[in-house]
């Protein structure tokens, strides 16, 4: 089965407004937030206006992801950028950004990521703290409440995105699950093996997957845990290992059931209980069912591989504009093992929703679909 691919092309759409919207409002908020010169402006201006107005061109840094990015994107080279895919041109947007900012170039922002101040802030606000002080209600809990708050923590976790909230007026409202529920998430587990976490969003989103990641670990049904960031900046607000570093210490810091929870996983990582990975493809702008060798068979192995977030999501069922009603179990069927997705909605994608769902929805308009107000789980 195919579908048309989401693009950037067609003004007003959620794409186009992403890149005509949401970037210009980034690329200002990382100007004020660090004292770059006028070299580092120049080239985010440039870039803007290449991702608006332009072609794709290639990279012109000596990064150690370069050649591996020039292989990703050498087909697109020459293209207007809105002939592109929402997915590649994206993607791509934010590998030139981190260049653009001199992440890779000797110089005094060699290594610096440009959005620690934004994730840093989202770890320490009230919002974050409130959820984590709400954590001590969790061991007066039964088994079954436990496990189900240890899910509704991890989907709605992911509504904690920066770059979403560049430019929504969502404001942390949650009307539901759109499908699945946390027993179909957890009758995937059966004998306890290696769990796989594709993280996406740091700071709020990663406390509580290691909410989850706890919970999989403590309850035996995970003997180990293998939990996959990227391997640099991305999309504002993703994980990269400083931050699952920086949670971490946010967390053992803390008193009352979520210090409890950041002392056990710390003690998993030292026992290598859990082990955390950045594969270069989880910056790649491809999605999962090009996926290279080594990580496929990694994903082969494992009991369970649970996918957060929305562009998680894009890239595991295509990001195309597929019928909503599609089965999942369709759209993942290139994937190697048991696979469940914890989202909230926040693009055009969805599969596997039943039609009297779909028309409900569709009834209050097409926001539901990139508002951030609704979620879902689902498995295979
Ligand atoms: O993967 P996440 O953090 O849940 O969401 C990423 C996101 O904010 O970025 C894209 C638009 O910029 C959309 O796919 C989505 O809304």
């Amino acid at each position: 089965m195919d579908a048309p691919l989401i693009t950037v092309e067609e003004p007003g759409s959620f794409g186009w407004r992403v890149f005509h919207e949401r970037h210009p409002v980034m690329i200002e908020r990382l100007c004020a937030a660090h004292p770059f010169g006028p070299d580092v402006r120049d080239g985010l201006a440039a870039l803007l206006e290449e991702s608006t107005r332009g072609v794709v061109t290639p990279l012109d840094d000596d990064a150690p992801d370069h050649d591996v990015w020039h292989a990703w994107i050498a087909d697109e080279i020459g293209k207007p950028w809105s002939q592109t895919s929402f997915l590649f041109a994206e993607s791509y947007f934010f590998r030139k950004l981190l260049a653009a900012t001199g992440f890779f170039s000797s110089g005094p922002w060699r290594g610096v990521d440009p959005f620690a101040p934004m994730k840093r802030a989202e770890l320490h606000n009230a919002a974050t703290a409130d959820t984590l002080k709400a954590l001590d209600a969790l061991p007066r809990l039964d088994d079954a409440e436990r496990d189900a708050a240890a899910v509704r923590a991890a989907v709605w976790g992911n509504q904690a995105d920066l770059a979403f909230q560049l430019s929504t007026d969502a404001s942390g409202t949650t009307s539901g699950l759109v499908t699945g529920s946390p027993e179909e998430f957890w009758a995937l587990f059966g004998e306890p093996g290696e769990v796989h976490l594709v993280a996406d969003n740091a700071a709020g989103e990663l406390a509580a997957d290691l909410v989850l990641v706890d919970r999989l670990l403590t309850t035996g049904r995970a003997e180990r845990i293998v939990l996959h960031v990227k391997p640099t900046p991305y999309y504002v607000s993703d994980a990269t290992p400083t931050d699952v570093l920086e949670v971490l210490h946010h967390l053992t810091g803390l008193p009352g059931e979520a210090g409890e929870i950041g002392r056990r996983v710390q003690d998993s990582l030292r026992e290598g209980r859990i082990a955390v990975r950045s594969h270069p493809f989880f910056c790649a702008p491809k999605e999962y069912a090009e996926m290279p060798g080594d990580l496929r068979a990694e994903f082969a192995a494992a009991s369970v591989t649970i996918f957060k977030g929305d562009l998680n999501y894009r890239r595991l069922v295509g990001d195309r504009h597929w019928p909503a009603t599609r089965p999942f179990a369709d759209a993942v069927a290139h994937f190697p093992g048991p696979v469940a997705a914890l989202r909230v909605l926040k693009s055009e994608v969805v599969v596997g929703l039943d039609a009297d769902t779909v028309s409900a929805l569709d009834a209050e308009g097409e926001a539901w679909r990139t508002r951030g107000s609704h979620a879902l789980v689902q498995t295979r």
